[in-house]
């Protein structure tokens, strides 16, 4: 059974003009646990507007969405909280997406308080610690707040916070591309092993071709909402079918300069 399953998923938003925008007309998808699936596109092609129904973070439309069997469009908001935690997110900007007030060790304690399972504030506590331990983050964190940390670091956090309650599946919404070309390698090297020591399902949504060429298992071309080409990463990176695929590769930034261990631990 794949984790997740879509068929014709629609949603279409209006501009402030009242003019309709198909952000996403029709895609069907299904992803197989433990896989890595990219979703490239030009700037507005839809990529974030599918990564956010996939989760329920936006509503759909119209079309069917499993996530593990469950039909997630037709959850309560109640039912749909309690399943949360097993589908997340990591956003773009780890900074504007971690409260500036909050401890670190209240931010990622926060998702499970929320979900009410997993044991004494103690047992929670002791979760957090090791969880900020498995991304890099010693016990000195605990206590800084978001403005102390640098953008890797916070990242970082946002990665914790997201991995804390034990997901099965992750949503990576460009969760490098506002970092320096060195610290991205390091988040993507790190997010590679935890999704094997995880066993994690990704979905991976970046305009970066290079970082979907080494991370992803395979990809969807997006464009206006639909995508245009799917299949084995290398397969449609390396021998594009569709007009469109080729010209979002001729448009492509030079490689980035990742080494031959650096990419050994992405493939
Ligand atoms: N909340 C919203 N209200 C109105 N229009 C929206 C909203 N969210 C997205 N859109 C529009 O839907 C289209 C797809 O946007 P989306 O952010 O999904 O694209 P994207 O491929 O992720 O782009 P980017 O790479 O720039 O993030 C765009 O035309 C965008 O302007």
């Amino acid at each position: 059974m794949p984790i997740i399953e879509l068929k014709d998923v629609r949603k279409t938003f209006r501009t402030p003009q009242g003019l309709p925008v198909k952000a996403v007309d029709g895609i069907s998808l299904a992803v197989e646990r433990g896989e890595t699936l990219g979703i490239i596109g030009e700037s507005g092609s839809g990529k974030s507007t599918l990564g956010r129904l996939i989760l329920r973070l936006i509503e759909a439309d119209s079309g069917t969405i499993l996530l593990e069997g469950e039909d997630i469009r037709a959850l309560s908001k109640a039912q749909l909280r309690k399943r949360r935690r097993h589908w997340q997110i990591v956003f773009q900007e780890p900074f504007a997406s971690l409260n500036p007030r909050l401890t670190i060790r209240q931010i990622v304690e926060e998702p499970l308080i929320v979900a009410k399972a997993y044991g004494s504030r103690a047992e929670r506590l002791r979760r957090v610690a090791d969880t900020l331990e498995e991304v890099g983050l010693s016990q000195e964190f605990l206590d800084r707040r978001p403005a102390n940390l640098s953008g890797g670091q916070q990242q970082r956090v946002g990665i914790a916070r997201c991995l804390v309650t034990d997901p099965s599946l992750v949503v990576l919404d460009e969760p490098t591309s506002s970092l320096d070309l060195t610290i991205r390698a390091s988040i993507l090297r790190m997010l590679a092993k935890l999704q094997v020591s995880r066993g994690l399902t990704y979905v991976f949504v970046s305009h970066d071709i290079e970082t979907v060429r080494h991370f992803c298992s395979r990809v969807a071309v997006m464009h206006r909402g639909r995508f245009v080409e799917t299949g084995i990463t290398d397969d449609v990176l390396s021998n594009p079918q569709q007009p469109y695929t080729q010209a979002l590769m001729s448009a492509a930034m030079p490689p980035i300069p990742y080494t031959p261990e650096e990419k050994a631990t992405m493939a």
